[in-house]
C-alpha cells in the first residue's frame, strides 16, 4: 500500500521553513490535525489557551492543578512567558524520569502543543520540543562553527566519568578535531569488509545459537539476543576483539551495563551527589560505577597496547600516503577502527585515544537499564527486534520474500544482495520511526536564543527534543501509530533521513552531531534480520506484557519472546554458502 501524503498551506507544526520551501522535502508532511497545537508563540493579547497553561504574572500556573511553587521557581521567561507549561506534578516527573519519559511527553505534547516548559525542579526545566523546525534549528545551531548556539549541556555532564574527553561528549574545537579524525575511520570500504566479516559471520553465528530453542520448541528472548549480537559486533569492529557476548558473561561487558546503568541514574538524581568533588569513592552506587569504568578504560588501553604493537612504520607510511591521496585506508588483516586510528598516527594523546574508542564502543552498542539484571536488553537494537512483531502480523510482509528473492541460496548477504534489500531497509527505518533510540535528545542554550515560531530560549536553558513525539505526531506523519514501510515512498528512492525528510525523521539525529555510525547501524540491522529470517520463521508468544521503558534508549521491561522455527532445507541454504565462503556452524 502506498500512502499519498497531503500537504495544506496553513503553518503547523508539520509546515515547512522557507528554507525548504525552497528545496521541497522529498517526504511531504502531513497537513494539520487539530489535536495538536500549531506551532505559535503566545502573547499577552492572546486568548488563553486550550493546550497549556501559560505562566501568568506571578509566574505560577494559571490552573490549580499546575506545577504551583515549583513552576513559580521556574521563572525561566522573565515573568510573563509565551511557552506553555505541561501540567506536570513534581511527583508525577520523579517517578516519570525513572520509567516510560517519553509517554509522558507525548501526553503533555498533545496537552501543551509542540512546545511547552517541563519544570523538573526548583530551578531545573526542560523546554521540551517536538517541532520538526524547531528541532532542526536546535541540532543544527549545536557545535555549529558559524552558528554556535547550544551544546550537549546534561548528557556530557552525566556521562563525563564514562566518556572522558571523548567526543560523543566534548564540544568546541576539540570535539571538532576528535570527529574529523575517527569518522573517516567508518568509511566505505570499512563498510564492505565489515558486511561480510564481521555483520555476516556474527548473524550467523546467531542463528546458529537458536537452532536448540527451534528444535526444542522454547521461546526466545530476541531483545537479549539481538544486544548480544550487537556487542559482538561492535567489539570486533571498533577493537578487532571479541567480547565472546553470544556464548558467556564478559566482565567487561557487565561493567559496561553499570556505567550505563550509573549515566542514567545520574540524569534523573534529585539530588546529584556525584557533582561533589571527590565524594564519589564512598557512596556505593557510585563506587561500583566507577570499579567498572576501571575495568573498562584498562581493558580499553590493553587493546590500544596491543595492537600498537603490530602496527609497523610501513603500514603508517601506507596510511598517510592513503590520506594524502584522498583514498580509503584498510588493513587487510584488522579492519577494525583501532587498527586505521594507529596506523594514521593521529597527534593525540592515549587518554584521548582510549576516551575516543570508548565513545564509538558504547555509543555503537547503545544498550540500558540492564545493568543489574544479567545479559542483554539493549536500547539501540530495537531496529531490529521491533521489526519482528511489527512485521508478523502485517499482511502485506514480503521481508522474508525479499530475502529469499535476493539471497538465493546464500545464507548472507554480499554486498550487491543489501544494496537489493529494500524492503528489510524500509522495515528497519520504519521501526526506528516508531521506536526511536534514543527517544529525546538533551541540548542547553549557550546563549539566548528564538525558535522558529517566536519562543524564546534563555541561556542555560536545557532543551529535550523529544524525537518520539515528532515521529508519533498527528500533524507531522501520516497514521503515525501504524507500523508502514511504505510511508517512505517507492523502494528504489533513498532511505529516508533527516535532510529528505525536513527533519520529521531523526532517529540518527542531525546537524554537526548527528550520529557518525549511522551508516554502519543500518547495515548491521539489515543484514542481522536477513540472515535470521533467511533460516527461521518467527512467531511471538502470544498474551506477553512486553512493556516500553526508558534510560537513555527505549528498551523492553520484560524481554520481547519468540518462538522459532527452522524454515525448510531449501530455504535454510542447504548448500552451506554464507556471502561467498563456507559455512561451519550451520
Ligand atoms: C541504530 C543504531 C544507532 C542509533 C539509533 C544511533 C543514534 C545516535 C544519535 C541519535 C546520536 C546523536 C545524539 C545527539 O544528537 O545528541 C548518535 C551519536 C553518535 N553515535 Fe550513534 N547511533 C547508532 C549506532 C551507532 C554506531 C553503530 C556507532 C559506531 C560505530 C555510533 C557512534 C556514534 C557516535 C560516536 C556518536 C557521537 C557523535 C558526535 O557527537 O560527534 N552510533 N547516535
Amino acid at each position: 500500500m502506498m500512502l499519498s501524503n497531503r500537504t495544506s498551506g496553513r503553518p503547523t507544526v508539520g509546515s515547512r521553513s522557507s528554507s525548504s520551501a525552497r528545496r521541497p522535502a522529498l517526504f511531504v508532511p502531513v497537513k494539520h490535525v487539530s489535536r495538536v497545537a500549531p506551532l505559535r508563540a503566545q502573547n499577552e493579547d492572546d486568548e488563553p489557551s486550550t493546550f497549556g497553561k501559560n505562566i501568568d504574572s506571578k509566574g505560577a500556573g494559571t490552573s490549580f492543578t499546575s506545577p504551583g511553587w515549583l513552576t513559580q521557581l521556574n521563572m525561566l521567561w522573565g515573568g510573563k512567558s509565551n511557552v506553555p507549561v505541561a501540567n506536570a506534578q513534581p511527583d508525577d516527573i520523579k517517578e516519570l524520569l525513572g520509567g516510560a519519559l517519553f509517554k509522558a511527553l507525548y501526553k503533555w505534547m498533545q496537552e501543551s502543543g509542540p512546545i511547552y516548559l517541563l519544570p523538573t525542579g526548583p530551578v531545573s526545566s526542560f523546554l521540551v520540543v517536538s517541532d520538526p523546525a524547531a528541532a532542526k534549528h536546535v541540532l543544527r545551531s549545536t557545535d555549529n562553527s558559524q552558528r554556535n548556539i547550544y551544546n550537549k549541556g546534561l548528557v556530557a555532564e552525566v556521562s563525563e566519568f564514562l566518556f572522558g574527553k571523548g567526543f560523543a561528549i566534548s564540544g568546541g574545537d576539540a570535539w571538532k578535531a576528535r570527529r574529523r579524525a575517527v569518522g573517516p575511520s567508518l568509511h566505505k570500504a570499512y563498510l564492505e569488509a565489515m558486511l561480510d566479516r564481521v555483520f555476516g559471520a556474527s548473524s550467523l553465528f546467531a542463528a546458529d545459537k537458536l537452532r536448540k530453542a527451534a528444535a526444542e520448541g522454547t521461546p526466545v528472548n530476541m531483545e537479549a539476543l539481538f544486544s548480544q549480537l550487537t556487542l559482538d559486533i561492535i567489539g570486533k569492529s571498533v577493537f578487532n576483539y571479541d567480547f565472546n557476548s553470544l556464548t558467556s558473561d564478559s566482565p567487561v561487558i557487565q561493567a559496561v551495563y553499570t556505567a550505563l546503568k550509573e549515566t542514567e541514574q545520574r540524569a534523573t538524581d534529585l539530588l546529584p551527589l556525584w557533582k561533589v568533588p571527590g565524594i564519589g569513592w564512598l557512596i556505593p552506587r557510585q563506587r561500583k560505577a566507577l570499579e567498572a569504568v576501571e575495568l573498562i578504560r584498562k581493558t580499553t588501553n590493553d587493546l590500544i597496547k596491543q595492537c600498537k604493537e603490530m602496527v609497523d612504520e610501513e603500514e603508517m607510511r601506507a596510511a598517510s600516503a592513503a590520506a594524502a591521496a584522498g583514498t580509503e585506508y584498510l588493513n587487510e588483516a584488522d579492519p577494525s577502527v583501532l587498527r586505521f586510528l594507529i596506523a594514521a598516527r593521529e597527534e593525540v594523546d592515549s587518554t584521548q585515544l582510549r576516551d575516543d574508542l570508548l565513545s564509538m564502543l558504547v555509543a555503537g552498542h547503545e544498550t540500558t537499564g540492564e545493568g543489574g539484571r544479567g545479559r542483554g536488553g539493549g536500547g539501540r537494537i530495537s531496529a531490529s527486534t521491533t521489526a519482528f512483531p511489527n512485521i508478523l502480523p502485517h499482511p502485506s510482509c514480503s521481508m522474508q520474500a525479499e530475502v529469499d528473492a535476493v539471497l538465493g541460496s546464500r545464507l548472507s548477504p554480499t554486498m550487491a544482495d543489501y544494496g537489493q534489500l529494500r524492503y528489510v531497509m524500509r522495515c528497519v527505518n520504519e521501526s526506528m520511526r516508531l521506536y526511536p533510540h534514543p527517544p529525546v535528545l538533551l541540548r542547553r542554550a549557550l546563549v539566548e536564543d528564538e525558535l522558529p515560531g517566536g519562543f524564546k530560549v534563555p541561556v542555560g536553558q536545557d532543551v529535550m527534543i523529544s524525537v518520539y513525539n515528532i515521529h508519533h505526531s498527528p500533524a507531522v506523519w501520516d497514521d503515525p501509530e501504524a507500523f508502514i514501510p511504505e510511508r517512505f515512498g517507492p523502494l528504489d528512492g533513498p532511505v529516508p533521513n533527516e535532510q529528505n525528510t525536513d527533519f520529521r525523521y531523526i532517529p540518527f539525529s542531525g546537524g554537526p552531531r548527528k550520529c557518525v555510525g549511522d551508516q554502519f547501524a543500518l547495515m548491521e540491522a539489515v543484514v542481522a534480520l536477513t540472515v535470521l529470517l533467511r533460516q527461521y520463521d518467527f512467531q511471538m508468544v502470544p498474551n506477553q506484557q512486553i512493556g516500553m521503558t526508558t534510560g537513555a534508549t527505549i528498551h523492553t521491561t520484560n524481554g520481547l519472546y519468540m518462538y522459532v522455527k527452522e524454515r525448510g532445507a531449501a530455504a535454510s541454504g542447504s548448500s552451506g554458502v554464507a556471502g561467498g565462503k563456507q559455512l561451519a556452524a550451520a
